[in-house]
């Protein structure tokens, strides 16, 4: 009898891999496994709201009153949501950092579990409107108070993290996930409603040929990065200038540099002295994935995962990718210093 589904009955789903990882880590009860499920849920849940919206501007209701009238909630808002509620329904998390909560989310004490989870629910929103590739980034810690969850149960550097991962809604929905033993990416079987694992232990290229920074800042940029850049246009050992990428969306900056190599920074500048990215769910998650990949992830001082955070929504100078392209550009950090 020949086979008539698409579904390999044995293929490695986000699902197996979270249930297999669980049975694996010493001590485990489960409640890791019960919190990525739900992540995973508002991941899908926030797929098809994107898709949607998308369509919305084909059929003319992009904006934000419906065609019965009733208010269609933005996607970012609706995204944070979806996370918060899914969260907290898990039974798993004590508190989260949300990008779009300014105080830290405390979980109704019955519901409470042993995670603490920070997160940018939808990233690279500023992109909705042109149909740009956004994304979903988490990073995961254990608690490390008693009592009533407080500010320092999030405040911890990426080094503690217990699990990171992103998702980005651009030509397929794809995860990407590390709980510490490798990368791995999920690709969104829409026909079957479940992601299944596509690239086991992604690598990074050791080197890039591929830059991306919004060079629109330049003027404001500190003389060792545009002396850095100059040499990835003008190279003085006769090598090929690096290509240009930005897409403003950094979940697909992020995969696009790990996907194919090269640089990716936002910088401190003369009008944003510390960047513009967050340290706790923009910069943490990412820079525990590169490294699982092999990449580097660093200030530009500092390696990021060794940042002590001292507020929710600090932002960091950020520069990621490939070890020997970030290893360069911290070489123009020296020799201005
Ligand atoms: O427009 P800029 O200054 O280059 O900033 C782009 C950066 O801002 C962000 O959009 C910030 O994320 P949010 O959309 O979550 O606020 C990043 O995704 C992106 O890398
Ligand atoms: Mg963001
Ligand atoms: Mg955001």
């Amino acid at each position: 009898m020949s086979d008539q589904s698409a579904f390999d009955t044995d293929v490695w789903t986000l699902t197996r891999f979270i249930i297999e990882t669980g049975r694996q880590a010493k001590g485990a009860t489960g409640e890791l496994t019960q919190l990525l499920t739900a992540m995973l849920t508002a991941i899908k849940a926030i797929s098809s709201a994107v898709r949607k919206a998308g369509l919305a501007h084909l059929q003319g209701m992009a904006g934000s009153v419906n065609v019965t009238g009733d208010d269609v909630k933005k996607l970012d808002v609706l995204s944070n949501d979806l996370v918060r509620n899914m969260l907290q329904a898990s039974y798993s998390t004590c508190c989260m950092v949300s990008e779009e909560d300014k105080e830290l989310i405390i979980t109704p004490k019955d519901k409470r579990g042993k995670y603490v989870v920070c997160f940018d629910p939808l990233d690279g929103s500023s992109n909705i409107d042109c149909l740009a590739s956004i994304g979903t980034i988490f990073a995961i810690y254990k608690r490390v108070t008693d009592g009533e969850p407080t500010d320092q149960d999030a405040l911890q550097q990426g080094n503690n993290i217990v699990c990171a991962g992103y998702a980005l809604y651009g030509s397929a929905t794809l995860v990407a996930l590390s709980t510490g033993a490798g990368l791995n990416f999920f690709m969104l079987d829409p026909a079957v409603g479940e992601f299944i694992l596509t690239e086991k232990n992604v690598k990074i290229k050791p080197r890039g040929k591929i830059y991306s920074v919004n060079e629109g800042y330049a003027k404001y940029f500190h003389p060792s990065i545009n002396e850095y850049l100059k040499h990835k246009k003008y190279p003085e050992d006769g090598s090929a200038p690096y290509g240009a990428r930005y897409v403003g969306s950094m979940v697909s900056d992020i995969h696009r540099t790990i996907a194919y190599g090269g640089i990716f920074m936002y910088p401190a500048n003369e009008k944003s002295p510390k960047g513009k990215l967050r340290l706790l769910y923009e910069c943490n998650p990412i820079a525990f994935l590169i490294e699982q990949a092999g990449g580097l992830a660093t200030t530009g001082t500092q390696r990021i995962l060794d940042v002590q955070p001292e507020a929710l929504h600090q932002r960091v100078p950020f520069v990621v990718g490939s070890p020997d392209d970030v290893n360069e550009y911290l070489s123009y950090v020296k020799k201005f210093s």
